[in-house]
């Protein structure tokens, strides 16, 4: 495994109560990637998720991102540093509208930090402003401009993941994390997204890191795939690597007849 990845995740630790969520776990998530994190129900990817992007505090090891520790840091801290996530459930505000929803990324995320609490209103309304032009702009590029002013639970399932990139995309971060982002889509919504995400990718410079049990979309649309059993690194690896490692195939095997 390399050490010059944009996030690096050491040796892992997290508990609840008596349970090991995640035990000894390891990823490396290189630059400009879409890397894939895959596994069995309950082997702990979504406390990997929640512990890389600051919803919990680890038991033990370490993450660094992009040369800087950040393990245990707050949410705020974390998504300054560069990382944001969508969540499986979306966030969306149904009843503001779809730049509203932009703007309450804005604020919601890193607004507040942004300022120095000494800027006057004239700074709060540069920021403002900012911050519209680049909604606007966002709006433009995941093509939802012509939805710009509707309600977002008018929005269709698809578009409603689009918005919830976008949202990610406010903060202008490096590394996307997308929880389950193909969860409830038809196979022809899944194609939209995965295009959007690799369009992103290139054109942006963006890295993501996906967790998706839609196998076909994750070994078509992933440079590199890491499998988690019980807590563990099991394999990482190309699609083809892992898809062929005994490992793997055994603890998907096991899933199917339990
Ligand atoms: N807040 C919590 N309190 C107690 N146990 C938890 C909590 N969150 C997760 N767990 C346990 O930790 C283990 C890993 O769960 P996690 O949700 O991270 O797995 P997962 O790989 O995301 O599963 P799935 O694919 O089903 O979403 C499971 O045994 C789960 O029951």
């Amino acid at each position: 495994m390399s050490d010059d990845g944009l996030l690096e995740v050491r040796d892992l630790n997290k508990y609840f109560g008596g349970v090991t969520a995640v035990d000894g776990f390891d990823m490396t998530v290189e630059r400009n990637s879409i890397t894939g994190l895959i596994g069995p129900n309950g082997a702990g990817k979504t406390t990997v998720f929640r512990t890389i992007s600051g919803f919990h505090d680890p038991d033990g090891g370490k993450v660094v991102f992009d040369g800087e520790e950040i393990t245990g840091k707050p949410v705020y801290e974390i998504v300054e540093a560069g990382i944001t996530r969508t969540f499986q459930e979306a966030r969306t505000f149904p009843e503001m509208t779809v730049f509203e929803n932009l703007l309450v990324g804005k604020t919601g995320h890193r607004g507040e930090k942004l300022l120095p609490t000494t800027a006057g209103p004239k700074a709060y309304a540069e920021d403002e402003r900012a911050a519209v032009e680049h909604a606007d702009q966002l709006l433009g590029y995941m093509e939802l401009a012509e939805k710009r002013d509707q309600r977002a639970d008018r929005l269709a399932v698809g578009e409603r993941k689009l918005l919830e990139i976008a949202r990610a995309l406010m903060t202008n971060p490096d590394l996307i994390l997308l929880d389950e982002p193909m969860a409830g889509l038809p196979s022809d919504l899944t194609t939209d997204i995965v295009d959007y995400i690799e369009r992103i990718r290139e054109e942006r410079d963006q890295t993501f890191l996906i967790v998706e049990h839609d196998m076909d979309t994750i070994m078509n649309i992933c440079d590199s795939i890491t499998v988690m059993e019980a807590g563990q690194t099991i394999a990482s690896g190309t699609p083809e690597e892992v898809r062929n490692d005994e490992r793997v195939v055994e603890a998907y095997l096991g899933e199917e007849s339990a």
